[in-house]
């Protein structure tokens, strides 16, 4: 049987809000139920499944369609079968304008074509190359947080992620000389994203945005050729180095776009996932020396890449952190034809909301789920697998993050930088406000306080 093609022109239709005959409902005139994700998006989802099921209507802002949970029809639309979903749609109104040729908005031939570019760039050599490279980086800037006296975790990770970004992505040698270009572009770019008002009037945050996009653009439009000529082990490099089929370079406009989407879907992610641990860490002091200990237990003070594997509660602390706040809150995606889910009928060009950590949370899957808990994916647990979509930080199927073995590997490596040099404490009876958006983090970036071992 012949595979199943899209619809040509699903790309051009308007988003269909023909969706009376399911349950829901739009919320309040303009915002819909905008306001209430913000707040608390899994609170909302739980409304939505008490009151109207896995699949019900929802409207944010000005976009109409469909709140979809459970891991069963997460694993339908992840896995795609009969190509009924279109990633490109669903993220198109919330970043196409910033990151139109990103990987995650392009669909089918294409983006599997465009993945493979990228792939190039998370082979085992390059990989054990990037530990190398961020052991000195971690080491710089930890030597300068000051003990004993309270500190604020997300900008001080921030900025460290930007340094890893910057040499590590784009092979940037001096950061100091081109941090500032750089990371003022990208940090407009991803303020530009969170604005409701997308006019390019001077003054506003759409328009910083469009700046910041343009200088990001002129930056790497401006060292493509030279990563092309040289034998950089940047991620750029590497990219500027593959060819396709026919021996011909990927273009400089995709190279663009896929320097400027990586940085993007590695900056935030990993922000969140670092701030989330150290809350809990913080707030699990048991857990904090278990990982100290197994930290101390490599040898050295440089991890390298055969060590990360012997990292195990590094990893179920990891997961635990993104089971309970995923660092991507709401995938979205837009159907493509007509479709039958969970017993609905759903129009051909419907937006999906797909709520992460709903799944991540529901009592059928998991014991205690509201509890910190990184043992339940211990060997003897593994309950993320009793179902093969009830936990997916990371998504799945033909769009799943390309970056995910990368985001562990640098966690890791600043956790043991980290752990073997400072103790640390968060404020007594620390139970912060939680964000959803624009990234899931401790409302409050995590007051610590470090003291030097
Ligand atoms: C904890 C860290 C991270 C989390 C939780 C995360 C999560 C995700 C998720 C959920 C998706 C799929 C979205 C969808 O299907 O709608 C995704 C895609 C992607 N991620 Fe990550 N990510 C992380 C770190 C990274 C890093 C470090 C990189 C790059 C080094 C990266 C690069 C990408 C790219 C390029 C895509 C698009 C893949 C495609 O469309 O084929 N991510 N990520």
């Amino acid at each position: 049987m012949a595979a199943a093609q899209p619809a040509e022109d699903y790309r051009d239709r308007p988003d269909n809000h023909q969706l009376d005959h399911i349950p829901g409902t739009w919320g309040y005139p303009i915002v819909g139920s905008a306001l209430a994700l913000i707040d608390d998006l899994l609170s909302l989802s739980r409304k939505h499944k008490a009151e109207y099921g896995n699949i019900s209507r929802l409207r944010l802002g000005p976009q109409k369609g469909l709140m979809v949970l459970g891991a069963d029809n997460f694993q339908k639309i992840f896995l795609d079968r009969d190509k009924n979903f279109s990633a490109e749609m669903g993220y198109v109104q919330q970043l196409g304008k910033f990151y139109r040729g990103g990987l995650l908005l392009r669909d089918f031939d294409d983006h599997k074509f465009q993945r493979r570019v990228m792939q190039t760039a998370f082979k085992t050599p390059a990989m054990k190359n990037y530990v190398a490279m961020m052991n000195p980086i971690f080491d710089n800037q930890l030597k300068n947080w000051p003990t004993g006296k309270q500190l604020v975790f997300f900008p001080l990770i921030k900025e460290l992620l930007l340094e890893i970004g910057a040499k590590i992505f784009i092979g940037v040698e001096d950061y100091k000389e081109e941090a500032d270009v750089l990371s003022d572009a990208f940090l407009n770019v991803n303020e530009g994203l969170s604005a409701i008002v997308h006019l390019k009037l001077p003054g506003t945050k759409f328009y910083k945005g469009m700046k910041g996009k343009d200088a990001l653009h002129q930056f790497f439009a401006d060292i493509i050729p030279q990563r092309r000529e040289g034998d950089g082990q940047d991620m750029l490099s590497f990219m500027c180095q593959e060819k396709t089929d026919d021996d011909s370079y990927y273009t400089d406009s995709d190279l663009i776009e896929h320097a400027a989407f990586l940085l993007f879907a590695a900056h935030d992610t990993t922000t969140s996932v670092l701030s989330h641990m150290m809350m809990y860490l913080g707030l699990n002091p048991e857990w904090q020396d278990k990982l100290r200990a197994e930290a101390a237990s490599i040898g050295k003070d440089d991890l390298e890449y055969d060590d990360l594997e012997k990292l195990k509660l590094m990893d179920q602390c990891i997961n635990e952190c993104l089971r309970l706040h995923p660092s991507v809150p709401l995938m979205t995606r837009r159907t493509i034809n007509e479709i039958e889910l969970d017993g609905h009928r759903i129009p051909a060009e419907t937006m999906l909301f797909l709520p992460g950590s709903f799944n991540h949370r529901e009592a059928v899957h998991w014991s205690n789920p509201e509890a910190f808990d990184p043992s339940r994916f211990d060997s003897d647990r593994l309950e993320h697998k009793n179902h093969s979509f009830c936990y997916h930080p990371f998504g799945g199927g033909a769009h799943k993050c390309i970056g995910l073995h990368f985001a562990s590997m640098l966690a890791k490596t600043f956790l043991h930088k980290f752990l073997l040099q400072y103790k640390f404490t968060v404020p007594e009876g620390y139970a912060p406000k939680m964000n959803w958006v624009p990234l899931p983090k401790p409302a409050d970036g995590v007051p610590f306080t470090i003291e030097k071992l």
